[in-house]
This record gives structure tokens, C-alpha cells and sequence, in this order.
């Protein structure tokens, strides 16, 4: 075990109380390892993140800071931020990383399956691993207050990173689920009916992104890390994202980018409009050109783009990137996809963007305002953290990734509810969206369904 290094002392003694030392590990665990040791502790927060190019995993445990609800409003965490910086004391240029999910909506119904969870969730944990093209590094973060408390943050830390490299695998299987139900499929489709008429009578609205829910149970309580595990080896080329804080978990694997940042780019993506893979090639070909030919699915992704460029622009001093629409293909299902990068301001915060962006018309609507008014008045069930931002930003450097957190579900014991959401414009057909939502199930379902 590692002793106190001499310079957290010294920064204690300087009046620091809030400690991040990262170290390199040199092993050959996987982030995956650590998920299924950590399994073995009682901790109340797990999380993981990974690019749809695996360049970044992140594996973090336990909460030492978090901030919900209120707190997640960019004002208010613009000030929590500061005031951790203030007394933080870190050993690397980088800094400690905040990881989780921001609501999706600060006003929202209550689902009684999210608990917490779903007035958001963004924390500092006391124990990470990030992987990345540079290694594998392990963060402790700790507060102490005098000498007596740092040793003890300091022998818990290193105790714990121990207990995660040397317990032995729990041998789980996921249950069989004995129950998988549409949400109110009649009222489902009676809503969309209901919200074509109101995009067609006299008001400014254009696009509205409704949600669709499927529920599940199971023999026993679903072990949510192998669920995970499933989809890493079932939905290549997407982010994948877990969330669990005392027994609840939310998790899914998204083709969709909110926002990334590094010092000089904002990067995002514009996807909508969805056509089913096809079953040989020539079948997935013809259904991706129908796709990129179609007006309607045309118009829903094209919402997005403008709005994209529109919120963008005055964040950023150049567009990077062209304008050609392509198809982002994943396994289930193929969507219209653009990417946009451009020159970030100088001294323009990175939260700010993501809450200028969140939620885009890929899940809220065009115009955004009365959009979510018509999802919180009419959608039968909260929507929680679904096509919320998810992902990490770090304390130090204004950088960070964050996904939108699509084809998912929330679990908790036995019981999972599904989220598949679908873009509506006057021209759609409520048997249609109930189609294409059902075929935006199947890679939670996949998941959830293998043992
Ligand atoms: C809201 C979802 O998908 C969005 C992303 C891509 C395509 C979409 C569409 O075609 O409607 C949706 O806007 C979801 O999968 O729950």
C-alpha cells in the first residue's frame, strides 16, 4: 500500500481540504473488471461511461460530492464549481472529473422507479478509472480537514483500490423477465393523434419528440452491470452509459453526442429520422436511401441541424465541419446523421453550451419551450434522466463529453421501465411512430433478454 505522499500534507497545511491524487496502474484489468469487483462492495454510486470509439472509459464509485435538482442549474453549478476548485488540491494538470447525468427537465412528474434520480445526478466520486489512449489512471478524491482525516481518506482510498483489483467475480446471470408490457399502447397512440392535430392548428410548433415506455419484470432482481455487459458486445459504435446510485439504475447504449469539449472545439451531431436495418445488404441499402430521400425524416433531421447551428453560433467562432447528411447505422436501426464541430469562444463554459443545446429537437422540439411544455402536460410518465445529458466534465479544464441518453431504462429490484422516444411533424402516422419506437426498444430489449 502506497504511503501519504508528502505533498498532500503540504497542501493541507496550506488550507487545502478537497484532495484528487491520480496514479497510473499498470495492470491489466479492464474497466469491466472493476465493474463486476465493485459488485462485491455495498457502494451507493456506480458509474460508466464509454465512447462509441472506446478512446475514453470511465469507471468511477461512491460519491464524495453530488450535486441534484436545484444545484444542476447552470448558474448554480457555475458557483458549486468555483467553490470546489477553491479548495482543491490535485496532482495533475487535468484535474478531477464529474461524472453523471443532468435532468432531463428541472420540471418534471414523478416516477416512483427513478427515485432520485431523476431531478439529476452529477457527482465528484472518491474513487475512478479512466482509460484512454494515454493508460489507465486511478483518481482518489477525498476531503480532510486536519491530519488525522487525510491519513484516514488516504488509507480508505488505497484500501479500496485493492479490494477492487483483488476480489474475486460474484457469479451472477441475468433473470429471466417474466413480464414485458407496452406502457397505455392505446393512449400512446391517441396522443400522437392528438399532438399531429396541434402541430397542424395555428401555432408556432413544428417538431415534438414524444416518448413511448415498455415494462419489464423479472423472477428475480436484474444484476443491471451484466445488462451492460450485454449490450457493450451487442450495440458496437455507441456510447454507453450506467448510472446506479442506491439500487437504482439507469443505463443504455446511445448513438447519439450531446456535446464534447477539449480546449479549442465544441463537437456535437445531428441525428433523427429512423428506417430499421435492413435483413441482407441490398435490403439496408435501399432502406438507408429511402431514408435519406424521405421529406418527412428530411424535415425532422433538419430541425435539428438548424437548430444545432443556430445555438451554436454564438458560442463559437468557425463551423469545422460540412454539410452532408449520412447515415449513422447500429444495429437495430439506421438514423440521418450530421456532425458539427466548430472553434469554441474563449471564456464561454462548457455547461453553459451543454444546457443552450439540451434538448435539442432529436428529443424535446422546434420551438423548444413549448415543446416541453406539451411533453411534461401530456407524456403519461416523467421522463427522468431519458434523452438527458449524461457523461463528464472535468473540475479543472472547462472539458468534458456528454451523450444523450437514449436507448435506455431505468431498473430497480425486479422491475425495468423502457424509453423509446420519436420525432412528430404534422406529416406523421401514429401506427408508424408506434413501429418505429418499437424497433428503438430492441437493443435495451436485446439486452435485457440475454442471458
Ligand atoms: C428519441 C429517440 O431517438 C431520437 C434520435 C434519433 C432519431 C429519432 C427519430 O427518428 O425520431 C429521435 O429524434 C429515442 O431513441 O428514444
Amino acid at each position: 500500500m502506497m504511503t501519504l505522499p508528502d505533498t498532500l500534507l503540504i497542501a493541507l497545511n496550506q488550507g487545502k481540504t478537497l484532495f484528487s491524487w491520480s496514479q497510473p496502474i499498470h495492470s491489466s484489468l479492464t474497466p469491466w473488471t472493476f465493474l463486476h469487483h465493485s459488485q462485491n462492495l455495498e457502494l451507493d454510486t456506480r458509474f460508466y461511461f464509454q465512447t462509441p470509439t472506446q478512446d475514453h472509459t470511465i469507471v468511477a464509485f461512491d460519491t464524495l460530492i453530488a450535486f441534484t435538482g436545484n444545484e444542476t442549474t447552470p448558474n448554480s453549478l457555475t458557483i458549486h464549481l468555483a467553490q470546489l476548485k477553491e479548495k482543491l488540491y490535485t496532482n495533475k494538470m487535468d484535474g478531477p472529473i464529474l461524472c453523471g447525468g443532468l435532468p432531463f427537465s428541472q420540471i418534471h412528474t414523478e416516477e416512483p422507479l427513478w427515485g432520485d434520480l431523476a431531478d439529476g445526478y452529477l457527482f465528484l466520486p472518491k474513487f475512478l478509472i479512466h482509460t484512454s489512449k494515454r493508460g489507465t489512471d486511478v483518481t482518489f478524491n477525498f476531503q480532510a480537514t486536519n491530519e488525522e482525516e487525510l491519513n484516514k481518506a488516504w488509507a480508505a482510498a488505497q484500501g479500496m483500490l485493492l479490494d477492487l483489483t483483488t476480489l474475486k467475480f460474484k457469479t451472477d446471470s441475468l433473470p429471466t423477465t417474466i413480464k414485458q408490457e407496452d406502457v397505455k399502447p392505446t393512449e400512446w397512440l391517441k396522443l400522437v393523434d392528438k399532438t399531429i392535430d396541434h402541430l397542424k392548428s395555428d401555432n408556432p410548433l413544428d417538431k415534438i419528440v414524444l416518448a413511448r415506455h415498455l415494462s419489464l419484470s423479472a423472477e428475480s432482481d436484474y444484476p443491471t452491470h451484466l445488462i451492460l455487459e450485454n449490450l457493450a458486445k451487442q450495440q458496437p459504435n455507441t456510447y454507453l452509459f450506467y448510472l446506479e446510485k442506491d439500487g437504482t439504475t439507469f443505463l443504455g447504449a446511445t448513438p447519439e453526442r450531446l456535446l464534447s469539449a477539449d480546449e479549442t472545439t465544441f463537437q456535437t451531431v445531428a441525428v433523427a429520422g429512423s428506417t430499421p436495418r435492413g435483413k441482407t445488404e441490398d435490403d439496408d441499402l435501399s432502406l438507408g436511401n429511402a431514408l435519406l430521400n424521405d421529406p418527412k425524416n428530411r424535415l425532422e433531421h433538419q430541425l435539428v441541424v438548424d437548430r444545432l447551428y443556430k445555438e451554436l453560433s454564438p458560442l463559437t467562432t468557425e463551423f469545422l465541419t460540412n454539410d452532408t447528411v449520412s447515415l449513422l447505422k447500429n444495429r437495430d436501426i439506421q438514423h440521418l446523421y450530421l456532425p458539427i464541430t466548430a472553434k469554441r469562444k474563449e471564456n464561454l463554459s462548457f455547461i453553459d453550451a451543454i444546457y443552450q443545446l439540451h434538448p435539442t429537437p432529436a428529443l424535446g422540439g422546434e420551438p423548444k419551450k413549448l415543446a416541453m411544455e406539451w411533453i411534461t402536460d401530456n407524456e403519461f410518465i416523467g421522463r427522468g434522466l431519458y434523452g438527458a445529458p449524461i457523461g463528464w466534465l472535468n473540475l479543472t479544464q472547462d472539458i468534458g463529453e456528454f451523450a444523450v441518453a437514449i436507448r435506455s431504462g431505468v431498473f430497480h429490484d425486479n422491475q425495468g421501465l423502457l424509453y423509446a422516444g420519436c420525432g412528430i411533424i404534422s406529416a406523421s402516422n401514429a401506427q408508424s411512430e408506434f413501429e418505429e419506437t418499437a424497433v428503438k426498444f430492441q437493443p435495451m430489449l436485446r439486452g435485457v433478454l440475454t442471458k
